[in-house]
Parts: structure tokens; C-alpha cells; sequence
């Protein structure tokens, strides 16, 4: 049997007299309810109550749903990307606002972006694949200064290598990068195989095409206002721009960028980078159908007309196998010929070596298809080395490197080494045949004028690198803001803590929302019991 309720009637004696109990309403009931219930206790206005929570709630909904900025900063948050490139591996540590931003504003300066390299590039580890992961020990521990340790977990790491890894067999690329991913499942980064990869060609170029035009404030605005990229490297050249004309499938991609989709043509041509294109234009020199032409090979010694004068090498050379036969193979000196145009006509015949091959409306270098290249361009890596290296303004024209380069090859070599001592005699070297392989590429193959202004060589704009990595960053950075804007409206908790905070206030308010309006609404009952009916009756209480 339920006790009896704990009030009394006002009137009722201190016995529980069966008899005077009536049936009370419940306004005087309440009232009586509110003489006994002790001191009188004001009663929280329910609905002021719930309004103030209401609008609480309606608050907290329209700062997570509209919040002023786009999202408020949560602390740093870190990535960090290597570059395994053919000369060199090198890391990026990016620090940027953790906020679950819907706007894309990184500080590329010191505070948020912190780099290293190593030398070689992973591919020099092809004859002992194992190496390759000790290789990148010194950058992780660059990593760890950088990334505060309790952010260690949560900071990812991936490794994306580009044309020296392409150009192994795949069964050692596939050891190479194992080896890595022993090294980086270690580093106390959050880290999963995939993410250590070779990347294609065309993605390092679409990566440098963001970045730079991130760099120009162009990248979310008109395709016709876009720069397009052309990146000389060590083993590949990549050429990317945005472009209206219909491209053959494999050279065409798009890139999706806030509300503006961009038609760029995209590719890197293997083995045209600088370092191997060098390599490559000596076995060209050694090759029996060039050199029926010229008399680059006497008695043993090669004539190399791409490097200064003066310049003498007794090898061991490492060519590549391919079109020596063994007469040419017993090369015991290269000499030099120290001659800008012979070594541009070298260079221009590299450059259209598989021409036969070509299956498009039109190919310019080799088989592949480049579309006339449209617009303005920046040129990076070693078009910005070399045009530095000469003294030459960011607008240099290409008369500019063929004069540089005419007089550069017929200096002295031992003359240039004494007035170079600061400079790797690897890069001196180079620079005879770099201004060469420039116009023959710039000019005689891809038909930028001599006297166009369109080019600016650099490696930076204002204070942004430009690195494919870092536009490899950008768009990851961009696509993830682009799925939480998209999820936002659907509500799909984001993984931030001040989020879920949010989140969770809300939930709260609302659950007390409808307790306190399921307490109001529940009928407040009372049981009493009825003299005349001698028994007992539950009743409704009344609201205020
Ligand atoms: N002259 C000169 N060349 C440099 C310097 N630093 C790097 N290089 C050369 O410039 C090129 C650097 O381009 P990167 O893209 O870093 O080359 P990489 O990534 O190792 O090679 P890829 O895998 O083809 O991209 C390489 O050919 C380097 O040898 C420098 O300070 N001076
Ligand atoms: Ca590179």
C-alpha cells in the first residue's frame, strides 16, 4: 500500500482522521501543499526555465552550425611529409591551426613549416634496399623536435617518392619502401604502409601547380587567371597548366578546389630531369648513329660538348646500357668541347628521342602529347638554380640563358673551379649543359619565343616554397575541409574534442529541456484517503 503522503490538510489534526480527509482540489491541496511544505519556497518559473534553456541550446546549435569564423582555432596541429626525390629525401613538418577549418590559411614562414634534407635520395640504396629506412632516421628525429611529443600520436607521417624510385624495377622500389615503413611504423607518428608510396608524375606536377598557385592567391579563382608549372628536377621534368583544349586521357586531370573544378594538362617526363638528361646526352654522344654525324668519339676519348673547357674526366663512368657497342665502350677520358650550340643540339636531340613513337595530334618532346603551352608560367628547381647561378632576373628571357650559356662553356675549366671554390663542382659542372638543356627544352621543343616574357624562374613566391609537397599538403588539407563542410549540415561528428564538446552541451541542455517539461506535464498526483468512501484515492495535483 502506498504511505500516505507526507502533507497534511491545514485542518487535519495531528491524527490522521480518516473521516475530515475529503477529496481535496488540487488548487487547495497545492495550496496547503505550499503551507506545509515548510518556508515558503519559491518555485522556479518552469517556463522562464526552459526558455533560457532553450535559447541556451539554440545558441550552442548556431555556434557549431554558423560559427563566426569558420571554425574557431583549436591549438596547432601538425603533418609532416617527406619528399623522396632523386638527389635527396627531404622532410616537411607543416604546424597549422587545428582548427576543423573551413577556411585553408597556412603560415609556409618559420612558425609553420620546418624542412630538412638528406642525401642521397632513396634510390641510391637500390643495391642495399635495407638502408634505405635508416636513411630517413635523422629527418624523423628533425620531426620529433618539431612536433611537441603529445601530439606525436595524433601527427601523421607519410612518404610520397618521386622520379629516382620510378625509375627503379618495381621488386626493388617494393624493398625500398618496406624498409621505410619499418623505419616509419617506428617513429612514434601516426603512420600506415600506404602512406609511404611512389607518386606518378602527374600528381607531382598537379601538387607543384597548387602550391604555386596558392602562392599567387589564383588557386579557387578563375582557371583563365592561373599560372601554369614547369619544374625541372633531377630525373623527371614536370609541365602542368590549366588549359581548354581537349587532351588525350592520360595527360588530362582535374582538380577540384572550393567551387572550381580546373582542366589542367599534367605530366613528367622520366629520365628528362637534369641530373639523368646529363647522363643520358653521353650515351647519346657514344651512340653509333649520333656519332656517324660527329667526330665526338677519337681513339677511346669523348668530345663532351656540354661541359667548360679544359675540363677532363678519366671515369669510371657509369653508362646506362644501351645503344654503346663495344668499340665505344672502352672510353678511357672525356674531354671537353666546351660549345653552348653543339651541346643545345645534343640536348634538343635527347629531347625528341622516341619522336617516331608518337600517337597524338602532336608531340614535342619525345612521344607524349603537350598541348601548346597557354598562359603564364613559373619555373622551379633547376630553372631557378641555373638562372640563378648566371645572375638572371625572375623574368629572364631565353636569349638571356643562351648568352650566359655561350660564354659559360667556353670558359676555362680550373678558371671556373677558382672562381666558383663556394659551389659543389657537381653543380659548376652542370651549368654549361643546364642553360642548353633549357633552350632546347623551353624553346626548341615546348616553343616558348626567345624574347617571351612569360616565365618567372623561382623557387618561392612571397614566403611560400614552391614544393609539391606543400600542395600535396594543400589539398589534403582542402579536401578534408571540403568533406567537414560537407558533413557539417549532416551533422557527422568531426574528430575535435571542442566539437564533440559542443555537441554534447547541447545534447545535455535539450535532455534537460524535456525532463523539466516531462516533470511539468506529468500530472503531479497525490494520494489521499476518502472518509466517506473509507478508502484511498490518488487525485491530480493542479500547476500554478
Ligand atoms: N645548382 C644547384 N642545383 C641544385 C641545388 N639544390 C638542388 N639542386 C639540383 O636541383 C635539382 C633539385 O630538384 P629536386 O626536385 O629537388 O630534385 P629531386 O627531387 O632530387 O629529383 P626528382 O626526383 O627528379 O624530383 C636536382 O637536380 C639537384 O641536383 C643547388 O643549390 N644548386
Ligand atoms: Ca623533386
Amino acid at each position: 500500500m502506498r504511505r500516505l503522503n507526507a502533507h497534511k490538510p491545514a485542518n487535519a489534526t495531528q491524527k490522521m482522521d480518516p473521516v475530515r480527509l475529503h477529496l481535496r482540489s488540487t488548487a487547495r491541496s497545492s495550496n496547503f501543499l505550499s503551507r506545509n511544505s515548510g518556508k515558503q519556497q519559491p518555485r522556479p518559473n518552469l517556463c522562464i526555465l526552459v526558455s533560457v534553456l532553450i535559447s541556451l541550446s539554440l545558441l550552442l546549435c548556431y555556434l557549431f552550425l554558423f560559427p563566426k569564423d569558420p571554425a574557431p582555432s583549436w591549438g596547432k596541429r601538425y603533418t609532416i611529409l617527406i619528399d623522396g626525390g632523386s638527389t635527396g629525401t627531404r622532410i616537411h613538418v607543416f604546424g597549422y591551426a587545428g582548427s576543423s577549418g573551413m577556411t585553408l590559411a597556412f603560415d609556409f614562414g618559420d612558425g609553420g613549416l620546418a624542412s630538412m634534407r638528406v642525401n642521397p635520395g632513396l634510390s641510391a640504396y637500390s643495391g642495399d634496399p635495407d638502408l634505405a629506412g635508416r636513411s630517413l632516421q635523422e629527418l624523423i628525429e628533425f620531426g620529433k623536435q618539431r612536433v611537441p611529443r603529445d601530439q606525436w600520436a595524433h601527427t601523421e607521417i607519410r612518404l610520397m617518392a618521386t622520379a629516382g624510385m620510378r625509375l627503379l624495377e618495381l621488386p626493388i622500389q617494393y624493398k625500398i619502401l618496406d624498409s621505410c615503413r619499418v623505419a616509419l611504423r617506428d617513429s612514434g607518428f601516426k603512420f600506415q604502409d600506404e602512406w609511404a608510396s611512389v607518386i606518378t608524375g602527374s600528381d607531382e606536377g598537379i601538387y607543384a601547380w597548387v602550391v604555386a598557385n596558392y602562392a599567387l592567391g589564383t588557386l579557387g579563382g578563375d582557371p583563365l587567371q592561373t599560372t601554369g608549372i614547369v619544374e625541372l628536377g633531377g630525373a623527371s621534368a614536370q609541365v602542368t597548366f590549366s588549359t581548354g583544349e581537349s587532351l588525350p586521357t592520360e595527360f588530362s586531370r582535374t582538380v577540384k578546389f572550393g567551387n572550381i573544378t580546373y582542366n589542367l594538362y599534367s605530366h613528367s617526363f622520366l629520365h628528362l630531369g637534369q641530373n639523368v638528361a646529363f647522363e643520358s646526352l653521353r650515351e647519346l654522344l657514344l651512340s653509333r648513329e649520333y656519332n656517324s654525324a660527329n667526330d665526338n668519339v677519337r681513339e677511346g676519348v669523348l668530345i663532351d660538348p656540354c661541359v667548360p673547357k679544359g675540363y677532363s674526366d678519366t671515369g669510371p663512368w657509369k653508362f646506362l646500357p644501351g645503344p654503346l657497342d663495344n668499340k665505344n665502350r672502352s672510353i678511357s677520358i672525356i674531354q671537353s668541347g666546351g660549345n653552348f650550340s653543339e651541346c643545345r643540339t645534343a640536348a634538343y636531340k635527347l629531347l625528341q628521342e622516341g619522336k617516331d613513337k608518337c600517337t597524338h595530334r602532336q608531340c614535342y618532346i619525345g612521344s607524349a602529347f603537350t598541348p601548346k603551352l597557354q598562359g603564364k608560367f613559373l619555373a622551379t628547381e633547376n630553372f631557378f638554380y641555373t638562372s640563378k647561378f648566371f645572375g638572371l632576373a625572375p623574368e629572364a628571357l631565353l636569349s638571356d640563358f643562351m648568352t650566359a650559356g655561350q660564354h659559360f662553356c667556353g670558359e676555362d675549366w680550373p678558371a671556373l673551379k677558382k672562381r666558383h671554390s663556394s659551389l659543389h663542382e657537381e653543380d659548376l659542372l652542370h651549368y654549361c649543359f643546364s642553360s642548353a638543356y633549357i633552350v632546347a627544352l623551353l624553346h626548341d621543343s615546348l616553343g616558348i619565343s626567345l624574347d617571351d616574357r612569360r616565365i618567372r624562374f623561382t623557387n618561392q613566391v612571397g614566403n611560400v616554397p614552391l614544393d609539391w609537397a606543400l600542395g600535396a599538403f594543400i589539398l589534403r588539407s582542402s579536401e578534408s575541409v571540403d568533406s567537414k563542410v560537407t558533413h557539417r549540415h549532416s551533422m557527422i561528428v568531426s574528430d575535435d574534442p571542442h566539437i564533440l564538446l559542443l555537441i554534447g552541451g547541447t545534447l545535455i541542455i535539450f535532455a534537460l529541456i524535456g525532463w523539466f517539461i516531462s516533470k511539468w506535464r506529468k500530472p503531479q498526483l497525490k494520494t489521499i484517503y476518502d472518509l466517506e468512501k473509507g478508502r484511498y484515492i490518488i487525485t491530480r495535483v493542479s500547476r500554478h
